[in-house]
């Protein structure tokens, strides 16, 4: 389990993390869900020892990361938002000169290169240098890195930013192995619907804070209110408010509502007469996207 206590940086006047606190359990793949500049970065470089100036306190199980740096450095895999390898090395020079960092020699270090890149789905190109690789090919190197020792913990900082769809999907069966492997991750992303499908926890993160956390179906069982879309052109978010609490979705409206149906024939009458054109009419739920909207007035992606 992780445990981070009261957790605080600063950056000069920015607060990049302000009195964070939040438990992840063991063996979930857990998602930390937030806009640009929300803090996630910042709390990964923390438990994974790279930044080691801050208040607060963060504990693997009763390890504290500031006791002991040499067993985080062990025990967790760290996978930087920016790819850092050597471009004109082979992936497998690339995979080694990793797992040397960690200690491994000879025939393990053998063995435990061919198995990541069977593992990234690279295996046919092993001895090409990086730099002949995709943007996604060279993310999923980058990955096998942080993965040569084998670490209990492994720490993801929006590894699908950028990446085409069929690495994409290379990371996302990986990260179903390591799962299978009662792994304890922790993936940062700005897509709602890749946390949705690959955690089973999530926190939701903005300007340094914790918003929610919890079991996906949890929150959306807390904040989701029934309600009805609408999308006419020409129709202002002012103008529904008369109707219910009015989050914008895509090209229209979600109005929130417990009468569903009495909103929806409200709503005919009002367009009817209006003469707006209607382009959809219907009842809907909110989505984790829209829950996120909701607590903090903001959507993840500009
Ligand atoms: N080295 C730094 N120096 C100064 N400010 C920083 C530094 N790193 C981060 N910040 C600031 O701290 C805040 C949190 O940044 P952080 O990178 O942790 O957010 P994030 O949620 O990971 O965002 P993104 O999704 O864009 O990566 C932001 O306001 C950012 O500008």
């Amino acid at each position: 389990m992780i445990t981070i206590e009261n957790l605080s940086k600063n950056y000069g006047d920015i607060h990049a993390l302000k009195d964070t606190r939040l438990t992840i359990p063991e063996g979930v793949c857990f998602g930390l869900i937030g806009p640009n500049g929300a803090g996630k970065s910042t709390m990964m470089k923390i438990l994974c020892g790279i930044i080691d100036q801050y208040d607060g306190e963060v504990k693997f199980d009763e390890m504290s990361v500031k006791e002991d740096p040499n067993w985080v450095k062990k025990n967790i895999g760290y996978v930087p938002q920016d790819i850092v390898l050597y471009e004109k090395f082979s992936a497998i020079a690339n995979l080694s000169f990793f797992g040397e960092m960690y200690g491994l020699r000879g025939k393990a270090l053998k063995e435990r290169v061919e198995e990541i890149l069977v593992l990234v789905g690279l295996e046919k190109r092993g001895k090409d240098a990086v730099k002949t690789f995709s943007g996604g090919m060279k993310r999923r190197i980058n990955i096998g890195c942080a993965l040569m020792h084998n670490p209990k913990y492994i720490i993801m900082d929006e590894p699908t930013v950028g990446v085409d769809p069929q690495s994409r999907n290379y990371i996302f069966e990986m990260i179903h192995k390591l799962k299978a492997e009662n792994k304890t991750i922790l993936y940062s992303s700005h897509y709602m619907e890749e946390v949705e499908n690959l955690c089973e926890e999530i926190s939701l993160i903005d300007n340094g804070q914790v918003i929610e956390s919890g079991k996906v179906t949890d929150i959306i069982a807390k904040h989701s209110k029934p309600g009805v879309y609408v999308e006419a052109p020409g129709i202002e978010e002012s103008m529904l408010q008369q109707f219910g609490g009015v989050l914008k979705k895509g090209e229209g409206f979600l109005i929130q509502s417990d009468q569903v149906l009495i909103l929806v024939d409200a709503l005919a009458s009002w367009l009817k007469q209006e003469s707006y054109p209607v382009l959809r009419l219907e009842i809907a739920h909110m989505s984790l996207e829209d829950i996120f909207l909701l607590l903090t007035g903001k959507t993840l992606r500009d």
